[in-house]
């Protein structure tokens, strides 16, 4: 099983993670993090926070020589930001009389939307700052970092991932447009909005403008694929062993993000039963199916077809024009506090999306061939699939094919 944590705040010295799990001999390269942690900062439409601070990587143990020892993995993404919030972050306590201008203010102007209002009456706190550092999306940063390693150790496995845009607000990518694959993931983190579709990734750019100059804000849906998964992973017999289940609750775990769509999702609920599954048929003697509605999954199982989850992600809470809330000193009405912010972050959600469905299917990859060295697991997975009879035999779509949506 694969287990891991994040912890730190959003202006806390740095975040730390363990993943806990893995098997060893994954090459695991600093460059290859890093380079994760710049695509999570891309997007059009990111706030000024993305071009001043820098993560700064380290691995503090569970990798030597470029390769997992099997140990748990020790992450750690230091902010540059640090010394301008080391007195309004410090673990030490401070004289109050220094806090109470600038940054160290009370935030006592809970933003609608965020978890500043709710958690301050949860956890017994007179003002907003403890809540919002944590439930802050910079947290991200960590888990992405984690995905990175797991989509190493799938890629060792032949799975490859990919993440893209398909909505910013109301601009959609049109239904039948190709999919990309993970070979175009260098245009993707090219396009402002990582979206595959050229001329609407214009009509995005345009959608994020007029919001920003609206003084407002967007959210939209990211799609993560997965290429090359066997059938198999996750199961039917219990609800919490569906890959299904795993998957949505992954992507429900991300800050923002509101619904979580399988396959064609709640398009197929319009949809009459013939139209709505993948037919079996006969091709060359193997079985392979006629369309990829499902996403990948049947009976909570991966099917061996591109696996397509979608994450849907609300618009940015903090909005310029600040939403009307209660000042909790004064008992007043007051504008939600505001400093400066996303008008969208959906691409960036989406290369959060691809590291949490990495972890997710490293995980299941686990439950089902094990493995304490890399090599072992492979072997596991080629003698299952090596077992499975001729006449259940079905085409594992590998990265590289040309898949069609629908
Ligand atoms: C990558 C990413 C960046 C985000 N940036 C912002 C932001 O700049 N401003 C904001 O108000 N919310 C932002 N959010 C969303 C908030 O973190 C989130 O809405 C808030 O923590 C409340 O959680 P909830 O929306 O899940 O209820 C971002 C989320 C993600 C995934
Ligand atoms: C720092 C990151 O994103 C932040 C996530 C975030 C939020 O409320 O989630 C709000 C913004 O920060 P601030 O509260 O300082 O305006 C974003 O910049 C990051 O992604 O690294």
């Amino acid at each position: 099983m694969l287990r891991w944590l994040t912890a730190g705040e959003s202006h806390g010295p740095e975040l730390v993670a363990i993943l806990e799990g893995l098997p060893a001999g994954i090459p695991v390269s600093l460059d290859d993090i890093r380079a994760d942690l710049a695509r999570r900062k891309l997007g059009y439409g990111r706030g000024a926070r993305m071009k001043f601070e820098q993560d700064e990587l380290a691995i503090s143990g569970g990798v030597r020589h470029g390769l997992s020892l099997g140990s748990p993995i020790a992450v750690r993404v230091g902010n540059t930001e640090w010394p301008k919030w080391q007195e309004v972050m410090s673990p030490e306590p401070i004289d109050p009389a220094r806090l109470g201008r600038g940054r160290g203010a009370a935030l006592t102007r809970p933003r609608p939307g965020h978890a500043d209002l709710v958690g301050m009456q949860k956890y017994d706190f007179d003002e907003a700052r403890p809540v919002l550092e944590r439930a802050s999306a910079r947290e991200t940063a960590a888990r992405v970092a984690l995905g990175a390693i797991a989509r190493s150790f799938l890629s060792e496995l032949g799975i490859e991932l990919v993440a893209h845009t398909i909505a910013i607000g109301p601009v959609r990518v049109p239904e039948g447009r190709p999919l990309p694959l993970p070979a175009d993931v260098d245009a993707l983190d090219a396009d402002p909005l990582r979206c595959f579709d050229a001329e609407t990734s214009v009509l995005m750019v345009a959608e994020v403008d007029a919001a920003h100059k609206d003084g407002d804000t967007l959210g939209g849906v990211v799609e993560v694929l997965a290429y090359g998964v066997p059938p198999g992973l996750g199961s039917h017999v219990h609800w919490d062993r569906r890959l299904d289940s795993q998957l949505a609750a992954a992507l429900m775990g991300i800050q923002a993000i509101k619904g979580v769509e399988v396959g064609d999702g709640f398009e197929t609920t319009r949809r009459r039963g013939s139209a709505a599954h993948d037919e079996l048929h006969l091709s060359d003697g193997r079985i392979v199916r006629s369309s990829d509605r499902a996403g990948g999954t049947e009976g909570g199982m991966s099917t061996g077809t591109v696996l397509r989850v979608r994450a849907g992600m609300k618009p940015i809470a903090t909005i310029p024009h600040a939403l009307p809330t209660v000042d909790i000193a004064t008992g007043e009405a007051a504008a939600a506090h505001h400093q400066r912010s996303d008008v969208c972050a959906v691409p960036a959600a989406g290369v959060v999306a691809e590291a949490m469905v990495a972890l997710t299917l490293a995980n299941a990859v686990l439950e089902k061939f094990g493995g304490d060295s890399v090599g072992e697991t492979r072997r596991n997975l080629e003698s299952y699939l090596a077992a499975i009879p001729d006449a259940l035999r079905t085409e594992v779509v590998a990265a590289g094919a040309a898949p069609v949506r629908g």
